[in-house]
């Protein structure tokens, strides 16, 4: 073989290994956006190149086929071919694809076949196919002039004009239609009869709110708040906005198709998804998708047959009354113009799982199985899916698949102001509701939580009839519904003090019974059988905790669910408290804390406590099937709130006081215990450390219990005995409500504790709710907290008092010069005070000069930390005539402040005069040569600083090495 035919022979080869080799990459290239349209145009060029022939191309492009199979198909086809067709490929995907080529994808080192490429066409049509894809191009933006000629000159009917005006197709799609192939795609009037029958479906279930559904009918327009919706992943990005939700903002896995909307219970999961379907069903959100079909995992609990996709669509959603096929062909072809959203995943009874792969649209399987493989997108990969969850039930298989996070947080203060006037036509009643929940802290801060502020909105009568700050935990705003509901039912007796549940108790119990059976089976759907079987009669159901569940088929027959599963949870909870049915093993198992490594163990010890009627329950007794732990949680933080001391009085007539006092005593040696356990888990410090604890999971669920009861003994005994220096809960989902709580249990620590609370959402009423445990903190980081000068004022005016109290860390709140005042009286009136750090707020030069009032007369400060500010060169130098004869200043950061060289000039005269300034950083704020003389300079006289930080200025590499020959010390 001669050399020539030898390299020949290699570089042949080697396209059809490259075509082999990068598959998996072209595929991606080709498909990973959802749409059709790189496809079609590679097809197009093929075509033209003669390298495909239409029956090839008819092949590939087979109406109905997901739009990976058709890719896989046409390399399939490549590469039986053979080399030059391979080759040709590789060309074509460099001019269909430039950017992924250049991207890392490598498809050169092919030439297009000459021969093919100069085969000329005689006929008309061979002219299309040869100059297709510029045609293809050419034509867009000019199409319904195009197809106004075609009909002119008659080539063209109007039906032929709709099947390419499809408005789903994508432009180089409406092109090609109209020169090569009417797809069978539905006719658009069958696919738009069929997208207005899901609208309409879609908006007559989420016009109404269902917890108004006992009381009244509250439109959702007329209620909805916006909530907080915040990135998980991205804490600089802010607040979004709903359809923020399906946007790109904060994509942490191109890949994945599934965004995850969490949060705590009743943070308005459901309604905030209930809004996003109502908006698209009237036209005025999410346009993008043609087609939104919405689920919900409760109901799809109670789906027991095995199911396709396609039955799963059209039979829990809308059924197409003709063209099913073609439909769901459409959707297939078109994934990225549907969404499905998966409302309340943590209540599926099973829990995710991505080890039983499916593909096939139309292959039956359990529906959880369906479930799961959509959201990991094995099944119709590149339909966006939305779906809710409680964070905690979120685990790292699920994790794995998710496009991004967002959290839903509840309601801003002003959120909770406008819900409240939203709720009361009457504004006089309004603004009495609001009063009265300024008055109470405890309350308001747990009115962020949009069930409370409703539950609170609703009760006003007993709100305002309570008497000031009585109101303090979440069983006591539960208690306040319940007597609300329950002397609804007799108004009467509104008048009969504590007799109120004793009236009630034989309903009481038989809602609780059937409550607690749901919560250890994850059953919130309720038939009658099982309403019988609990002894729950019309009487009981009138009374309003229940509701008819909206059920997607009429094959059952009436359903019940719980006004909110909040409430199941509180009425299991009075199940657990009042009935002689449940003892100490019962109290265990919903107090037992979750292992590291547990996933769902917890779940089956429940049911093993439950009757053995629940257990055997066919549809409960699935291997995989498990209480949800945060609703177990929940019910132990009501029965906590229960066993207090504060509503002893109402059980008296109720059960025997023998048997609360014993149920006390087992909560709280749990919660005991529970505590000890975490402090069994706090490492011994490294020497020279601070002993530092870091929460573990259930340390917040476990305070949030002993605040519900409210009983400083008990607190005491859980907490007293922690010795640690710093408690460490970032990241914690720590709240307003869990704030009062964590003030509430730590006041009975022994010793001061560094508190560092960053990366949560305690905001300003939470700063005000930790104010009671601020004398036995000696610092407090409160990093990315969206805080304002509201809070700080409180803070700051409480801390003053605090002989403990030295250090602060803001970073990333929304300070602003405001707050400064504050600060500055801190520093003059507490001679002991160490470190400030405000980086990353809104302070300016004003801001800067109040500081500098504080700091002239300050001779404690060690730290002061204000980078990512704009204080500016006049801030700058407040601040150095301020800073100069301090005699304790070890560190300043003015990182990006704009100082320039002025500032850097006013900043050297710290370094001239200062004898304990260790640390200066000046990275980033614009300084140049003239600037870093002046620092130079200031060196001369001082031996103490150790460095001046100063990277990211404008000096030129010859000058930065000039200087560091000058000096050493400045870092560049
Ligand atoms: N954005 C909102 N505007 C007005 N009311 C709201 C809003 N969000 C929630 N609510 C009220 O709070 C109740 C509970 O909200 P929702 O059921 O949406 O919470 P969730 O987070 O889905 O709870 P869970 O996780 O327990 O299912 C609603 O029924 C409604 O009364």
């Amino acid at each position: 073989m001669s050399l020539e035919m030898e390299a020949g022979l290699s570089e042949s080869t080697l396209a059809q290994e490259r075509v082999l080799e990068q598959r998996t990459e072209i595929l991606h290239a080709l498909c990973s956006s959802g749409s059709a349209e790189r496809l079609e145009r590679l097809l197009d060029v093929l075509l033209a190149r003669g390298e495909l022939v239409w029956e090839d191309y008819q092949n590939i492009q087979v109406p109905g086929r997901a739009l990976y199979a058709s890719a896989r198909q046409l390399l399939d086809l490549v590469y039986t071919k053979g080399v030059d067709t391979c080759e040709a490929l590789l060309s074509a995907l460099k001019q269909v694809l430039p950017e992924v080529h250049g991207g890392g994808l490598s498809f050169s080192g092919c030439c297009m076949n000459p021969e093919k490429e100069g085969v000329s066409r005689s006929t008309a049509t061979q002219t299309l196919l040869t100059h297709r894809p510029d045609l293809v191009s050419e034509l867009q933006g000019c199409i319904e002039g195009t197809l106004d000629a075609l009909v002119v000159s008659g080539n063209f009917t109007s039906g032929d004009c709709g099947d390419v005006r499809l408005p789903t197709r994508t432009p180089s799609q409406q092109t090609s239609g109209s020169s090569l192939t009417k797809d069978k795609v539905s006719p658009p009037e069958e696919f738009l009869k069929y997208q207005k029958k899901l609208r309409s479906s879609v908006s007559a279930q989420s016009c109404f709110l269902s917890t108004y559904g006992g009381i009244s009918h509250m439109s959702l327009d007329d209620i909805y708040t916006e909530g907080q919706l915040e990135l998980a992943h991205d804490c600089a990005n802010g607040l979004l906005g709903l359809e923020d939700i399906v946007g790109t903002a904060g994509t942490v896995n191109e890949e994945a198709d599934t965004v995850l909307v969490s949060g705590e219970a009743g943070s308005g999961k459901s309604t905030l998804l209930q809004k996003l379907h109502l908006l698209w069903a009237r036209g005025a959100a999410l346009q993008d998708f043609l087609f939104l079909f919405p689920f919900s995992c409760r109901r799809l609990n109670s789906e027991h047959m095995e199911l396709s996709a396609q039955e799963l669509l059209f039979q829990h959603c809308c059924w197409p009354d003709r063209e099913q096929e073609e439909i769901f062909q459409f959707i297939l072809d078109h994934p990225h113009l549907t969404l499905f959203t998966f409302d309340g995943l943590d209540e599926l009874k099973q829990r995710f799982s991505d080890e039983n792969r499916l593909c096939c649209p139309t292959q039956r399987a359990p529906v959880h199985t369906l479930l799961f493989n959509l959201l990991q997108g094995s099944l119709m990969k590149g339909v966006l899916k939305v779906t809710t969850s409680r964070s905690e039930a979120v685990g790292p298989v699920l994790r794995r698949h998710l496009r991004k996070e967002v959290l839903l947080k509840g309601f801003s203060p002003s959120g909770i102001d406008c819900f409240v006037k939203k709720h009361h036509s009457d504004p006089t009643m309004a603004a009495k509701v609001l009063e009265s929940l300024q008055t109470n802290n405890a309350l308001l801060g747990l009115c962020h939580s949009p069930v409370l502020c409703w539950i609170v909105s609703q009760c006003h009568k007993e709100l305002l009839g309570c008497g000031e700050g009585s109101l303090q935990t979440i069983t006591d705003v539960y208690l306040m519904i319940l007597q609300h509901f329950l002397q609804h039912q007799s108004p009467l007796k509104s008048a009969m003090g504590l007799g109120w549940l004793h009236d009630h108790l034989q309903s009481v119990l038989h809602i609780g019974q059937l409550a607690f059976d749901g919560i250890g089976t994850s059953c919130y759907i309720f038939s009658s059988t099982d309403l019988k079987t609990c002894g729950v009669d019309e009487k009981d159901i009138c009374m309003g905790f229940l509701i008819q569940s909206k059920e997607m088929s009429s094959t059952h027959g009436k359903r019940y669910e719980f006004l909110h599963v909040t409430m199941q949870c509180f009425f299991a909870a009075l199940y657990i408290v009042l009935s002689s049915d449940t003892d100490r093993s019962t109290i265990l198992k919903i107090f037992e804390l979750r292992d590291m490594r547990e996933t769902s163990q917890s779940g089956k010890c429940f049911r093993a406590c439950l009757p053995s009627t629940i257990q055997q329950e066919p549809i409960l007794a699935g291997e995989d099937t498990v209480a949800e732990r945060p609703n177990l949680q929940i019910t132990a933080t009501f029965v906590s709130g229960l066993l207090s001391q504060r509503h002893r009085s109402l059980w008296v007539d109720c059960c025997p006081s023998a048997m609360i006092e014993k149920k006390i005593k087992h909560v709280s040696r749990c919660l005991s215990k529970g505590m000890q356990k975490h402090f069994k888990s706090i490492p011994q410090p490294v020497a020279g450390e601070k002993k530092s604890m870091h929460a573990m999971p259930d340390f917040v669920w476990l305070i949030k219990c002993i605040y519900e009861m409210q009983e400083s003994r008990i607190a005491q005994n859980a907490i007293g005995k922690l010795d640690v220096d710093h408690l460490k809960l970032t990241y914690c989902n720590i709240g307003p409500v869990e704030c009062t709580a964590l003030a509430y249990v730590l006041q009975h620590l022994r010793k001061p504790v560094g508190l560092q609370l960053d990366n949560n959402s305690v905001g300003d009423v939470g700063v005000e709710q930790l104010l009671p445990c601020m004398h036995i903190c000696n610092s407090l980081y409160l990093r990315n907290n969206n805080i304002t000068d509201q809070g700080i004022c409180k803070l700051i005016s409480k801390v003053i008092q605090c002989d403990n109290f030295q250090k602060i860390a803001l970073f990333n709140n929304k300070l602003t010069d405001a707050c400064t005042q504050h600060f500055s009286h801190l520093l003059k009136t507490r001679q002991d005070f160490l470190s400030l750090r405000l980086g990353n707020n809104n302070i300016t030069a004003e801001g800067a000069k109040q500081l500098a009032e504080g700091l002239k007369v300050n001779q404690s400060l060690r730290f002061l930390g204000l980078w990512g500010n704009k204080i500016g060169d006049a801030g700058a130098d407040a601040l150095a005539s301020a800073l100069q004869n301090s005699k304790s200043l070890l560190w300043l950061s003015l990182v990006g402040n704009g100082v320039g060289n002025a500032g850097a000039c006013a900043l050297a005269n710290i370094i001239k005069n200062s004898p304990s300034l260790e640390e200066l950083w000046l990275t980033e704020n614009c300084i140049t040569r003239t600037g870093v003389e002046c620092l130079i300079q200031a060196l001369k006289h001082n031996i103490h600083v150790k460095s001046v930080w100063l990277r990211n200025n404008d000096l030129s590499l010859g000058e930065v090495q000039e200087m560091t020959q000058l000096e050493s010390r400045l870092v560049f």
